[in-house]
């Protein structure tokens, strides 16, 4: 363990992300009643210029408006090299309430754009005296962002989530492809029988989040999955993120949400494997050994480790 130690991540559920655009409030009170963590008012990519004031206005009544319960209410604004991202900020805390949780910027390069919002967000707090600070969450969905993904996780204190946004990703990459996540018809290998395995495009982008996430105590989460009739892709999707050390993803439909929330709920036979591993090697300390047999497997003092995740995890969400 290096002298720093690692630091603990936001401790509150984020199983499920659930975007609608800002300009639809028809299907607001619908995202309150779903049963995702966090919602996402979307006032960039799912809202037409000509209708950005108007979905503005409609996020600001919705944000007080509304009864969102326990959920983290998010307001993904528009990126900041477009004309509407300062006004997103300076309207919303100068009209809205205190319910608003979260600010997402969208397509971040670099750790300055972050502290532009957060230099903007702080001006406007104090201006109007609120008292609960915002917080922001971040996508990483550019070449810019991948590269710079480190000094981004690092770039404010007020940051709890990052999440990778596929769509963009795979246009700044000048990815081959127009689907949104999941498996890409073009990425296989050769086996040589001659059969055609996939291999994951988003791999070594959602590992370089874990990592600079994890590095910063922030939450990693994946982004969309496009298809939204295919649910067995985006269980697959959400499995390999969450073994990855994702904590949740986006639902860009409300069938996406028990999906998500099943995959980043563990379920009740790792939380029993991981308490049992954690009392084989209680066992094992009381008899002076750091290491056990679990069900024929080496189990030691990194299992511990682990174990706790999963156990941390399945206490967190039912608390
Ligand atoms: C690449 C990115 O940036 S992704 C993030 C930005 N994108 C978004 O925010 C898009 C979010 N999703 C949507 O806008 C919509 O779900 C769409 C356009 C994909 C599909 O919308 P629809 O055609 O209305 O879907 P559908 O007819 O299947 O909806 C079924 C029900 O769910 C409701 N619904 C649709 N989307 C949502 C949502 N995001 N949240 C809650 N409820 C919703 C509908 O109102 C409908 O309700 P009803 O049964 O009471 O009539
Ligand atoms: O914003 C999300 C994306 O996939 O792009
Ligand atoms: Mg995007």
């Amino acid at each position: 363990m290096s002298f720093k130690v690692q630091p603990a991540a936001p401790a509150r559920p984020n199983r499920c992300q659930l975007f609608g655009p800002g300009s639809r409030p028809a299907i607001f009170e619908k995202m309150a009643a779903s049963a995702a963590d966090v919602i996402n008012l979307d006032l960039e990519d799912s809202v037409a210029p000509a209708d950005k004031d108007s979905a503005r206005k409609a996020v600001i009544e919705a944000i007080d408006g509304i009864d969102w319960g326990t959920k983290t209410l998010s307001v993904r604004i528009n990126g900041l090299d477009t004309p509407y991202w300062y006004r997103d900020i300076v309207d919303i805390l100068e009209q809205a309430g205190d319910r608003i949780d979260q600010f997402m910027i969208p397509k971040v390069g670099n750790a300055a754009d972050i502290y532009a919002v957060d230099a903007l967000v702080s001006a406007v707090e104090a201006a109007k005296g609120r008292t609960k600070p915002v917080a922001l969450e971040v996508i990483i969905e550019t070449a810019a962002g991948l590269t710079h993904v480190n000094e981004i996780a690092a770039a404010s204190p007020r940051l709890q989530a990052m999440s990778l946004g596929a769509a963009d990703f795979a246009a700044s990459m000048g990815m081959q492809t127009t689907g949104i996540g999941g498996t890409q018809a073009g990425y296989y290998m050769v086996a040589p029988d001659g059969a055609q395995h996939w291999s994951d495009p988003w791999h070594m982008a959602q590992t370089a989040i874990v990592a600079a996430c994890r590095t910063h105590g922030i939450l990693p989460v994946d982004g969309p999955f496009g298809d939204f009739s295919d649910e067995a892709g985006f269980m697959a999707q959400a499995k390999r993120s969450a073994t990855l050390g994702m904590v949740g993803k986006w639902a860009i439909h409300p069938k996406q949400v028990a999906l998500a929330n099943e995959v980043f709920t563990p379920s009740d036979a790792q939380i029993t494997e991981a308490r049992e591993i954690l009392a084989a090697m209680e066992e094992a300390e009381r008899a002076g050994q750091g290491a056990a047999v679990y069900k024929g497997r080496l189990v030691d003092l990194a299992s511990i480790r682990q174990a706790q995740v999963i156990v941390r995890q399945a206490e967190l969400i039912s608390t």
